[in-house]
């Protein structure tokens, strides 16, 4: 569960201020909100990048507010995803185990680029991918760790219809199989009506909607 209360954040002249929030586990947040409402600033600051003036951020139950993004365990998938050029897809996808010193790292990388439909393109650079398989490895190398919470900023952005239907068909079936929590920005209507059991409407760093679909 994320549980956020309190919370004042500062980014240049923009302020924004969350009363409270709360997430249980195995949710998906849709949050939307016109350009410049703070959509962002809010996944940034749960993912660590942003300290808040005041306030706390739990996450089950522990508090992670002035935690660095990286003692966080979350995945994340921004729009300027940047994939390592000088890497292969496989090894994009297995860096997080890699920096672990995880073992069995083929097999683990092999699993989830089976069930994201990018078992092909392993040994390809990213360089050569499509948007679309960039945002899928992107999305891999974020679940890879098996992290509890995804923070997704408008990751089906470039994408096509079909390609995004494909995406989002292939992220709920891992939704589905429980264990993780989203947090998702987004602009397009379709997702925000489709997916997602809770949403949030943002305005002027503020929010002014919660939605919870039963
Ligand atoms: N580091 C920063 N310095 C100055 N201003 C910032 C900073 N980060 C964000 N802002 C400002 O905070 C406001 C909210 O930005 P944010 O990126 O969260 O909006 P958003 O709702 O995600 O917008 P969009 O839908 O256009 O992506 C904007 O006015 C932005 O210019």
């Amino acid at each position: 569960m994320i549980a956020i209360s309190n919370l004042v954040v500062h980014a240049g002249q923009f302020e924004l201020v969350i009363d409270s929030f709360t997430l249980p586990d195995d949710a998906w947040c849709i949050i939307s909100g016109p350009s410049g409402s703070g959509k962002t600033l809010f996944l940034e600051t749960i993912a660590g990048f942003y300290q808040p003036c005041s306030g706390k951020i739990i996450q089950n139950g522990m508090d992670i507010t002035y935690f660095s993004p990286e003692k966080r365990g979350i995945g994340i998938v921004f729009q300027d995803y940047s994939l390592f050029p000088h890497m292969t897809v496989a090894k994009n996808i297995g860096y997080g185990l890699a920096i672990r010193r995880h073992s069995d790292i083929h097999n683990i990388v092999l699993d989830i680029s089976r069930k994201l439909g990018i078992d092909s393109l392993l040994d390809r650079n990213p360089l050569t991918l499509s948007g679309g398989e960039k945002q899928r490895v992107a999305i891999a190398r974020a679940l890879v760790v098996k992290p509890k919470l995804l923070l997704l900023d408008e990751p089906a952005s470039a994408l096509d219809l079909q390609a995004k239907k494909e995406l989002w068909d292939d992220i709920r079936d891992l939704f589905e199989q429980g264990g993780l929590t989203i947090i998702h920005v987004t602009h397009d209507i379709s997702e925000s009506n489709n997916l997602g059991t809770h949403k949030i409407l943002l305005m002027n760093g503020k929010i002014v909607k919660t939605i919870k679909h039963e």
